[in-house]
């Protein structure tokens, strides 16, 4: 299978601080890969890492096949944009594409015409005079139209309008099927990822909690609802994700690959956003298991 990013035991260290720890994924080709984290998880780092802008500390990470940012072909392959939308404040839009067409061999001058035009923006007018949203698009469009085979974004979308939003993230999901392009997007904005996300990779504390397929994920993770019970009683195969409990039942949310059967359990599927929130609000068993002693 190709992978468009594999990173292995990847670890970064600011001074004595970890932002990434033991990072071990494969991604495969073809999708729109969401990567969701609380602020500060480390989501930024892996993606300077996968983009060449950092080294890492440890392990290592390969973007299709090669070194991030190795060599000339290598960074064509690769798109990336950051998350302050880097643009030239004193080069106008249209000298932005000009720019873009003699660094990029495979720019797709018509595609970014079209899109500029689309979009309002004046070819004449300064990047640095743009609104934040404006130059947002801007630096999506250069990173669009270089054709990349993988595009890194991120935070793409937080500065665009709703309507801009859903716009932009309709034409990266077209261009994954017309293009054959693999994306890669960070967002706290998980309902967006819902719309447009087949792969799901959740960052918490420095280290990855979940990576798959969504499907997968929803197929495999369910919320149990029941009069109290101890998590130690679950069936093992049921790995609990999450547990919060009131004086009446407790809820869970666990992950299995089995069927659940127990029918004193009320079984409800999860949505994305719920089974975001449930990585994210994950504490460990031992923090868990005092809170249920402490309510009991
Ligand atoms: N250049 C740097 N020097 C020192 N520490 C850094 C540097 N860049 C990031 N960090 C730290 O590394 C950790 C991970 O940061 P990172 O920017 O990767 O998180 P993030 O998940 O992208 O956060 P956010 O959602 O807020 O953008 C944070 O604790 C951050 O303070």
């Amino acid at each position: 299978m190709t992978f468009v990013l594999e990173a292995r035991a990847l670890g970064k260290k600011y001074g004595k601080r970890w932002a990434l720890r033991e990072c071990t994924i494969e991604i495969p080709a073809g999708h729109v890969v969401g990567l969701v984290g609380p602020n500060g998880a480390g989501k930024t780092t892996l993606l300077k890492l996968a983009g060449g802008q950092l080294e890492p500390t440890t392990g290592g990470v390969t973007v299709l096949g090669g070194r991030p940012g190795s060599t000339p072909a290598q960074l064509a392959r690769v798109g990336f944009v950051a998350q302050d939308t880097p643009v030239y404040a004193g080069l106008t839009v249209a000298e932005h594409l000009r720019l873009s067409a003699r660094l990029n061999p495979h720019w797709d001058d018509g595609m970014a015409r079209e899109r500029i035009a689309r979009l309002g923006l004046v070819p004449a007018h300064r990047a640095g005079r743009l609104s934040g949203g404006e130059r947002a698009q801007l630096a999506l469009t250069l990173g669009l139209c270089k054709r990349p085979e993988l595009l890194i974004l991120d935070e793409p979308v937080a500065s665009l309008d709703p309507l801009a939003r859903r716009e932009f993230l309709q034409g990266l999901m077209e261009a994954t099927v017309e293009h054959r392009l693999s994306v890669v997007l960070s967002s706290h904005l998980v309902s967006d990822l819902e719309r447009v996300c087949d792969y799901l990779i959740v960052l918490v504390d420095s280290r990855v909690q979940l990576a798959g397929e969504v499907d997968r994920l929803l197929a495999t993770h369910h919320r149990l609802t029941d009069p109290r019970r101890d998590p130690d009683r679950l069936p093992a195969d049921q790995h609990v994700v999450s547990a919060s409990h009131t004086d009446r039942q407790s809820t869970y949310v666990v992950r299995t690959e089995a069927p659940i059967h127990d029918p004193a359990w009320t079984v409800t599927p999860l949505g994305l956003e719920d089974l975001v929130l449930a990585y994210m609000d994950r504490r460990p068993a031992e923090r868990r298991r005092v809170a249920l002693e402490v309510q009991r």
